[in-house]
Order: C-alpha cells, then sequence, then structure tokens
C-alpha cells in the first residue's frame, strides 16, 4: 500500500508568526479546561495530556498510556490517540495564534502499535494559514523526543469567533475579553 500523503497543506498558505503573546520555550501550558477529556485533570480516565511550549515555534505534548486507554489488550486505542494528536494539535493552533480555533479536519496515521505503559511524546507546529484555515501537523514518538515514530496527524482547524463556544457549547460569556480571546 503506497503510504505517500496528498500535497500538504492542500491550498497556498501563509506562514505565520507566532502571536507576540504566545508562551516562550520551556513554559508549561496547563490544562485549557479543567474537563477538557485531552487535557483536563477533573476527568477519570481522561488522557491528561501535558503540554509545554518547545523550541521553533512547536507545542510538545507527553501522553501516558494506562489500562484505561486499551484497545485490543496492552495497546492503546486508536480513537483515543487520534484525540491525543487533537488535543496537541488544537494547543498548538491556540498556544501560538492566540485565537479561537476547532478541528475542522484531522489526518491520523498509525505507524507502530503504541503499549500500555508507554509514553506518547507528540511535537506539534504550524505548517500555515489561508484566512481563517489553519494546517498543523504532529509526529508522535514512543518513549522518548528522539524515539521511533509511532503516529503522523494532519490537520485543519478553522478559526471561529469565541461566540462559538457560548451558542454552541455553555462556555459563559463572562469569559470574554481582550486577554482572552482563545478557546475556553
Ligand atoms: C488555564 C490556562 C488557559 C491558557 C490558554 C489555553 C489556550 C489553549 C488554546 C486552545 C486549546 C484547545 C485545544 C482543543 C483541542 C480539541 C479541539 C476540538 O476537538 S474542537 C471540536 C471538534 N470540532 C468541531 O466541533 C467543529 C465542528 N464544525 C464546525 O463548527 C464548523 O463546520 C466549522 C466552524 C469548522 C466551519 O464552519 P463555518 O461555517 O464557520 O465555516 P466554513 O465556511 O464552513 O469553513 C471555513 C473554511 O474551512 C473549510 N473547511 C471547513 N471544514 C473543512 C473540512 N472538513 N475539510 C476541508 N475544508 C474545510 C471550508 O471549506 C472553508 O474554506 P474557505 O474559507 O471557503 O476556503
Amino acid at each position: 500500500m503506497s503510504r505517500v500523503p496528498p500535497k500538504w497543506p492542500p491550498v497556498e498558505v501563509e506562514h505565520p508568526a507566532p502571536h507576540p503573546d504566545a508562551p516562550e520555550q520551556g513554559t508549561k501550558l496547563g490544562p485549557h479546561y479543567a474537563h477538557c477529556f485531552g487535557c483536563g485533570d477533573e476527568t477519570e480516565g481522561g488522557l491528561h495530556l501535558q503540554t509545554e511550549c518547545g523550541h521553533d515555534a512547536t507545542i510538545i505534548a507527553q501522553f501516558h498510556v494506562t489500562d484505561a486507554h486499551q484497545g485490543a489488550p496492552g495497546l492503546a486505542h486508536g480513537g483515543l490517540l487520534a484525540c491525543a494528536f487533537d488535543e496537541a494539535l488544537g494547543s498548538t493552533v491556540g498556544q501560538l495564534l492566540r485565537k479561537p480555533a476547532v478541528t475542522g479536519k484531522l489526518e491520523t496515521d498509525f505507524l507502530r502499535p503504541v503499549p500500555v505503559g508507554s509514553t506518547l511524546h507528540i511535537a506539534g507546529k504550524l505548517d500555515g494559514v489561508a484566512g481563517r484555515k489553519v494546517y498543523a501537523s504532529a509526529d508522535g514518538r514512543l518513549d522518548a523526543p528522539d524515539g521511533p515514530i509511532a503516529l503522523r496527524a494532519r490537520a485543519l482547524f478553522v478559526i471561529v469567533d469565541f461566540s462559538h463556544f457560548t451558542e454552541h457549547g455553555t462556555a459563559d460569556p463572562r469569559d470574554v475579553h481582550p486577554d482572552r480571546d482563545i478557546n475556553p
């Protein structure tokens, strides 16, 4: 089977500079929402992704795979691995551009099995912006930042107004202010 991916990004893009308020390299980012399944610290059985700002405008995430994340015995569930990339890429877009955005499309290549007990090291980067469309991609390496690549993902995020979260979800409109023009 050919694994040659289609052109990426699929459209002409501009290469965005990180926002002046984007966090500095080494900054630990913490959850954007305590009940987020990807990163929240109040979700039993969630992924509890830990993210920090890496070098050269990257966001680095670690996902420790536990028994709660199994698909086959002893192996991570593919949908949860895709979720980890959704979260890491969403953080890449939100933290580096400081604009609210939602996933429009997420493609994941699963290259190696990910065993329970392993830690997936995900490095996300921005690949370009075209209007409201933001393209980002990430690699996930097994057990070390330079470990073998287990997954690759590419995503389109679409920049939205904060009202997306108040009209369609239950975000509090009082959270909207100039210093927090990002995802709830
Ligand atoms: C305590 C400290 C805090 C610190 C700060 C922390 C900051 C952290 C920041 C952030 C972290 C966040 C981490 C989150 C991670 C997880 C993210 C998720 O899981 S999001 C949920 C899943 N996604 C949805 O629910 C979207 C559902 N879809 C929609 O709502 C709409 O379809 C939407 C908004 C995506 C687009 O709808 P339209 O009406 O606004 O716009 P239209 O015109 O349809 O699309 C805009 C452009 O995008 C293209 N587009 C849209 N979807 C596409 C697709 N699937 N494929 C290709 N193109 C697509 C369209 O063709 C269009 O392109 P043309 O401008 O015309 O060139």
